[in-house]
């Protein structure tokens, strides 16, 4: 995007200091300590002075030594946006929630975009999940819906969270990311499988986080004004539709630019092209839910298709560029708990332990008071809280701090259509290769595109201790013998190349020292 400013042409992005100028030709005031006292230029050097009497200088840098906040686990490196959703659908049959009620009733949203295994200052063009944390801010509080650009997820046992994100970072001695530990774990725990080859497909590498779909994954239980109970899948279609990078666009780009995503992302909405998504639901009812003959609440397989229907909802429209990147995307923090009347959540162990784990490390990165921030902070709350980290604005001011309680405090209130009782799946354990097989032969619509995944499968086994490569080349040919062949033609195409890579970068040394 080429974008007008003072100094001519460029993009919004490498132009956001001059734009700043454009809007304030003056300074913006007198520099302050963080006392307030105004800064004497003679203190802003130290050359020939006696530094321990330089206020400034102290202060300035023992900021700077604190000013690191632990990143996140996981999705570290991500870039905000904010806008609104509108509701295009009648959809109250099925919802009773405020937000999704009232055709162009509009609400605001904040949402952080991320790259799933990246460190801050990572590659946004890393092949691996991409995401959306979206934030609505509805008139009933806070609903958060946080995304993959993938329709799987990756377990269906919670406690496989923390193994999984170790065996896919990084060696604990090496500090380097490990395929014998990738492939290790995959072929331990195949349930993985399943996400890793639409990864590993075109899906892995979208052109950007504009030009992709997003779905929260979970089955949904959501309740209608009259108690009735449904259970839905919410999809983000992308109006721009997916399109995807090549392994050598991707790396071409990498090279010079690995922010292309956050950058692409901030000069479309500097110039006015904002991405949008339409928002689905499909939809199951407790009475077919229970005809069904496959695990409607496992999130390592799709729904069977013909057994449910798509209704349309509304629109997501991102119009607004952040302010300011730890005040609106580093502090941010989404919760998928964060529900509103009118959904009572997903019943899967997945989202249970969910519960515990987002708000837990959000005290631990941001403070017990991360809610109450102005990024976090719903259209209206009231509480009992008191005190706490970081400082709350007014804490509630002089209003009572304990319920019951006989002085005006804040009241309950009862939603009467809340259902009583809450379903409770039984989930089983044991490993379904029949969806990933699926994916291969029917999701996967050309040959190429078969011999393109099994391109990447073996470039991640390149390396791969031999127990190890054994037991992944057996596990995908238990997917389909094809894919089994085509994955150890392609590594030891891969193998023979660097062979020979090794050999001619051989001839070309001993060719120099003559
Ligand atoms: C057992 C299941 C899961 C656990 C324990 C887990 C844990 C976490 C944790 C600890 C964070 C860091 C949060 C923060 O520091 O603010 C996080 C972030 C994230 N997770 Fe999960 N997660 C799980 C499942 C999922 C699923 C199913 C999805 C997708 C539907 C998902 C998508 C994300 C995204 C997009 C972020 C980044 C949110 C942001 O932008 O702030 N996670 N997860």
């Amino acid at each position: 995007y080429r974008y007008e400013n003072e100094t001519g042409m460029g993009d919004a992005f490498s132009q956001q200091l001059p734009e700043f100028r454009q809007r304030h030709p003056r300074p913006i005031g007198v520099w302050t300590k963080l006392t307030g006292d105004p800064i004497d230029l003679r203190d802003t050097i130290t050359m020939n002075t006696d530094i321990f009497n330089n206020k400034h200088h102290f202060l300035v840098g023992a900021h700077l030594d604190r000013e690191r906040i632990p990143e996140r686990i996981v999705h570290a490196k991500g870039y905000g946006a904010f806008g609104y959703f509108e509701v295009t659908h009648d959809v109250s049959k099925y919802i009773k929630s405020d937000v999704f009620n009232g055709i162009g009733k509009r609400t605001p949203v904040a949402s952080r975009f991320s790259t799933a295994r990246q460190n801050l200052g990572g590659n946004d063009l890393s092949r691996e999940t991409k995401a959306i944390a979206i934030k609505l801010y509805t008139k009933e509080g806070n609903l958060d819906m946080i995304c993959f650009h993938i329709p799987v997820f990756l377990y269906k046992d919670p406690i496989e969270f923390p193994a999984f994100v170790r065996a896919f970072r990084r060696n604990p001695r090496t500090g380097i990311v490990d395929n014998t530990a990738r492939w290790d774990f995959l072929t331990q725990k195949p349930d993985f499988l399943h996400a890793n080859l639409w990864l590993q497909s075109d899906l892995g590498i979208p052109d950007g986080y504009r030009k992709s779909h997003y779905f929260p994954l979970h089955t949904y239980e959501i309740y209608n004004k009259h108690g009735e109970r449904f259970y839905v899948k919410f999809n983000y279609r992308a109006e721009l539709g997916m399109v995807n990078l090549t392994n050598a666009q991707a790396a071409a780009i990498g090279i010079s630019d690995p922010d292309y995503y956050n950058r692409d992302l901030y000069n479309a909405i500097a110039a006015k092209n904002y991405p949008a998504w339409r928002l689905e639901m499909d939809i199951l009812t407790k009475d077919e839910l229970s005809k069904l003959d496959y695990d409607p609440f496992d999130m390592t397989r799709l729904w069977k298709r013909g057994t449910y229907r798509t209704v349309p909802v509304g629109r997501l429209v991102l119009n607004g560029r952040v302010d300011n990147h730890f005040k609106d995307v580093e502090t941010s923090a989404y919760n998928p708990d964060n529900l509103v009347p009118g959904i009572t959540g997903p019943p899967d162990l997945v989202f249970k332990a969910r519960k515990i784990f987002y708000p837990d490390t959000q005290n631990y990165r941001l403070g017990v008071n991360h809610a109450n921030s102005r990024i976090n902070a719903p259209l209206y709350d009231r509480n009992y809280n008191r005190d706490g980290r970081p400082p709350l604005q007014d804490n509630m001011k002089d209003a009572p701090n304990y319920y019951p309680n006989s002085f005006s405090g804040p009241m309950t209130y009862v939603d009467e259509a809340r259902p009583t009782e809450r379903l409770i799946p039984l989930q089983r354990n044991a490993f379904d290769l029949q969806p990933v097989s699926e994916f291969y032969n029917e999701i996967i619509e050309s040959d190429d595109h078969r011999q393109r995944i099994a391109d990447n499968v073996a470039e991640s086994l390149v390396g791969v201790s031999p127990d190890i490569l054994k037991k992944a080349l057996r596990l995908l040919t238990l997917v389909d013998i094809d894919f089994g062949r085509r994955v150890r033609a392609s590594l030891k195409a891969q193998q023979l190349a660097s062979a020979e890579e090794i050999r001619s970068q051989l001839a070309q040394c001993i060719a120099s020292i003559g």
